[in-house]
């Protein structure tokens, strides 16, 4: 016991604990500071995709502060329903929905937005942030690459099926969760569903620049409605995604990278600020197509501007998921 008092005294010690708080705050400082506050935002209802982990989990915490009607739209409806217990606990808010939601079937999205429609007829904001990264190959109930399928083709079905309670209720937004990975994306026309081959990074970074590619679409065909919609990469957070990263599924090496990427990492609260501020902030009203990092408007890759590419990507997503808009 005295030699672990001793250890305690030691100025090692104490060196490196000063040094561990003052990067924790540090990291509090840096991240924090570009976080704007919003005020309370009554009566709004609201769609989170993929909300019981991570970021999307973050986002309806933080819209249920603000007294938001939301609905959790998810896979797991356990892991959601307790998510969902937690968040009202936590702010006393009762209009908090769990509603099963699986993107990768576009028989559950059919189903989830036809329950939804005989529940709600308005909607102010629909939040795209379920994701899954660096999967091995899988493939979606409907056949398709398990990457794309769900954070594009799922959340294009989503979306059309819900965009004429968007118009509906406009003002109203909607906010696609990308990532700063999409530059390194490439849409492959020859091969959009990896049948040829596959690659679980690519995958990851064409889903992602597909997320950006159908905002801007969708801007254009949205002018004049009342209804916005702009992309967002989070930041590099804290959560779950990795589960699928071969390096993460050991004990040693989830260990390593995590004190390593700890300090450059934001926490979900800070990572789903961005997301925040595409949904709430009022200098937004009149802005769509656009894409956001930091709270603040960013440039998307040259790829993503490739207007004919997008169009491409819209008709295959059109014929994939047999509706035509
Ligand atoms: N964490 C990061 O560093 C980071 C960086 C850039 C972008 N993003 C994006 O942020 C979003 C949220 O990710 P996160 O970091 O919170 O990860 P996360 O794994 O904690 O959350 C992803 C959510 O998506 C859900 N999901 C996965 N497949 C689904 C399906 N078939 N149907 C319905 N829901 C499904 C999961 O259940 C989970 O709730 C994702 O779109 C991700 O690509 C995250």
């Amino acid at each position: 016991m005295g030699c672990f008092f001793d250890c305690l005294m030691c100025p090692c010690v104490a060196w490196v604990a000063a040094f561990g708080v003052g990067i924790y705050f540090l990291r509090e400082y840096m991240q924090g500071g570009k976080f704007k506050k919003y005020t309370n935002e009554t009566g709004k209802v609201v769609i989170v995709t993929g909300s019981n982990t991570g970021i999307g989990k973050e986002t309806v915490l933080e819209l249920a502060r603000r007294n938001a009607t939301i609905y959790m739209a998810c896979r797991d409806k356990k892991r959601a329903e307790q998510a969902m217990k937690e968040i009202v606990q936590e702010t006393n808010n009762k209009s908090i929905f769990v509603r099963e939601l699986d993107l990768a079937s576009l028989d559950s999205i059919r189903k989830f937005v036809d329950d939804f429609k005989k529940e709600q007829d308005k909607l102010h904001i629909l939040i795209n942030n379920a994701g899954v990264m660096r999967c091995p190959h899988m493939l979606t109930k409907n056949g398709f690459e398990m990457q794309l399928g769900v954070n594009h083709m799922g959340h294009f079905l989503l979306t059309n099926l819900l965009l004429d309670l968007l118009k509906k209720t406009a003002p109203s937004r909607i906010v696609n969760v990308s990532s700063l990975f999409h530059t390194c994306g490439a849409i492959n026309i020859d091969d959009l569903n990896s049948e040829k081959s596959y690659d679980e990074g690519n995958a990851y970074s064409q889903s992602k620049l597909a997320n950006v590619l159908f905002t801007r679409e969708l801007a254009k065909r949205l002018e004049g409605t009342g209804v916005t919609v702009n992309a967002l990469h989070p930041g590099a957070v804290d959560t779950e995604l990795g589960r699928h990263m071969k390096i993460l599924n050991n004990l040693f090496g989830r260990l390593v990278l995590k004190t390593l990427l700890w300090p450059f990492m934001k926490t979900p609260k800070n990572g789903a600020q961005t997301t925040l501020y595409a949904a709430l902030d009022p200098d937004l009203d009149n802005v769509t197509g656009m894409y956001f990092s930091d709270c603040a408007l960013k440039p998307v890759a040259p790829a993503a501007m490739d207007d004919k590419t997008g169009k491409f990507l819209w008709e295959e997503s059109e014929k994939w998921t047999h509706s035509k808009y």
